[in-house]
């Protein structure tokens, strides 16, 4: 269902859209490629493998402008669809089509660890294409905005998991996206740069890209986002306005 008006241009069309994840099933063990290298040492018959059916026949239209909070129970597919928008999961059946190319911000983004967050913020706006003027331009205001401060000069290792998100998300936030994918980025953020990022989210929607929010937190998603999708078990249940899906979904949970 769109939210959007007759006149919108679509930017992600997911039609009848499929995932399914293959993974070893050993006899007994956990399904890693040690288990599976054991077997082999002991010349036990081939693993089994088992299917997850992560996202099933799911199908929308997003538009130039859209922001659309993703919410549903833990493991009901968010995190997957975003990757499969993102380009980085064959679907098994059905397809997703993006009009603009999508950049995926998620918490287990690449970051080298071992470098400075100074030589990041580099790396990061030279891998989202951006000319080194461009950074010179840009560097000050990611800095501030990440609020890391005099952490800027530090080895990455050093930082929080909550100041790692923020250098991540200001790194990313700072060039126009046709399709944003924030996957929980905003839930490590401490409050005041919850406040800061959902007016950022606000701004990058203004400027007519497309925003997907994953988010356990439905006020972050009420706040930043006019349009959700609710997944339950990998089937969409409902795709609607923010407030809408909020509502039905709150009832839900609320048995
Ligand atoms: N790499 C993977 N290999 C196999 N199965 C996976 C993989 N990643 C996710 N799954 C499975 O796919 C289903 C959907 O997972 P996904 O991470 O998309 O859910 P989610 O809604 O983002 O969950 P959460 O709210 O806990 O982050 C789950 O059953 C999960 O076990």
């Amino acid at each position: 269902m769109a939210v959007a008006d007759s006149e919108a241009e679509p930017t992600v069309v997911a039609d009848h859209l499929d995932i399914i994840y293959k993974v070893i099933a050993g006899q007994g063990g956990k399904g890693t490629a040690a288990t599976a290298f054991r077997r082999i040492l002991k010349r036990q018959d081939r693993p089994t493998i088992r299917e997850v059916h992560a996202v099933k026949d799911v199908s929308f239209i997003a538009y130039k402008g859209d922001a659309i909070g993703v919410i549903g129970r833990n493991g009901s597919g968010k995190s997957t669809l975003l990757r499969a928008i993102a380009g980085l999961l064959p679907p098994a059946s059905g397809v997703v089509y993006t009009g603009g190319q999508p950049s995926l911000l998620g918490v287990n983004a690449a970051m080298m660890n071992d470098l400075t967050g100074d030589r990041n913020v580099v790396l990061g706006c030279l891998a989202m294409g951006m000319s080194a003027a461009e950074i010179q331009q840009r560097y000050d205001d990611i800095v501030e905005f990440s609020g890391i401060g005099e952490f800027i000069d530090l080895p990455m290792s050093t930082y929080s998991s909550g100041m790692a998100a923020r250098l991540k998300f200001a790194i990313a936030s700072a060039k126009m996206h046709d399709i944003l994918l924030v996957d929980e980025a905003l839930a490590t953020g401490d409050a005041e740069f919850r406040v800061r990022s959902e007016r950022k989210i606000r701004d990058l929607r203004d400027q007519a890209g497309t925003v997907f929010l994953v988010s356990h937190s439905l006020d972050v998603v009420l706040d930043t986002c006019n349009r959700a999708l609710w997944l339950d078990g990998g089937v969409l249940r409902l795709d609607g306005t923010a407030e809408e899906v909020v509502a039905a979904y709150t009832k839900f949970a609320r048995g």
